[in-house]
């Protein structure tokens, strides 16, 4: 197993600062749905127990992962958004179509990130199949949401 770590559940509070000022992106992959809606409850609630406003926080759906960089472009170019959180879930297929997914959605949301300079959080799921991402999905294997909500704000504070 290439890491022992499946979650951030016992993440430290180092660098968590107040957030009551901070405006954050969500971008949600309509793919996989059951998955990533429980992706994005995941980051809700962890950006609000962290305590994030819940007017602070827009939503915005795509059709698929490989839209997730241009949405999350789309808001970071906002000057007024602190934070950009991308959640999506890849399933393998049959093809390496799957491949070609995930390579471009973690490859651009690093660019935007750094073309806009703040955080893009990648939170995309990118299991072997289903029982996989719901392991992730606040399953057996914690909610890759709250990790990638707890990484946006722990960024806020770097
Ligand atoms: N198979 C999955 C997809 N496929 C759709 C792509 O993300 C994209 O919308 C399409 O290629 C058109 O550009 N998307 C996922 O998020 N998850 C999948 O399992
Ligand atoms: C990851 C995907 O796009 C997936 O749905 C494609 O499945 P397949 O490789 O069997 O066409």
């Amino acid at each position: 197993m290439a890491s022992t770590q499946k979650n951030l559940s016992q993440h430290s509070e180092k660098n968590i600062q107040d957030i009551s000022g901070k405006k954050f992106a969500l971008i949600v992959s309509e793919w996989n749905e059951e998955v990533t809606e429980s992706l994005f409850q995941g980051a809700m609630e962890t950006l609000l127990k962290n305590g994030a406003i819940k007017g602070n926080i827009i939503r915005k759906n795509v059709p698929g992962s490989f839209e997730l960089t241009l949405g999350a472009q789309w808001m970071a170019q906002e000057e007024e958004i602190d934070a950009v959180i991308c959640l999506g879930c890849v399933i393998q297929g049959e093809t390496k179509h799957f491949d070609f997914i995930c390579d471009a959605v973690a490859n651009g949301i690093t660019n935007v990130g750094i073309k806009y300079n703040k955080p893009v959080i990648f939170g995309v799921l990118t299991p072997d199949n289903q029982k996989q991402a719901l392991d992730r999905a606040g399953g057996k294997h914690g909610n890759k949401g709250d990790e990638a909500a707890i990484t946006a704000v722990k960024m806020l504070g770097f």
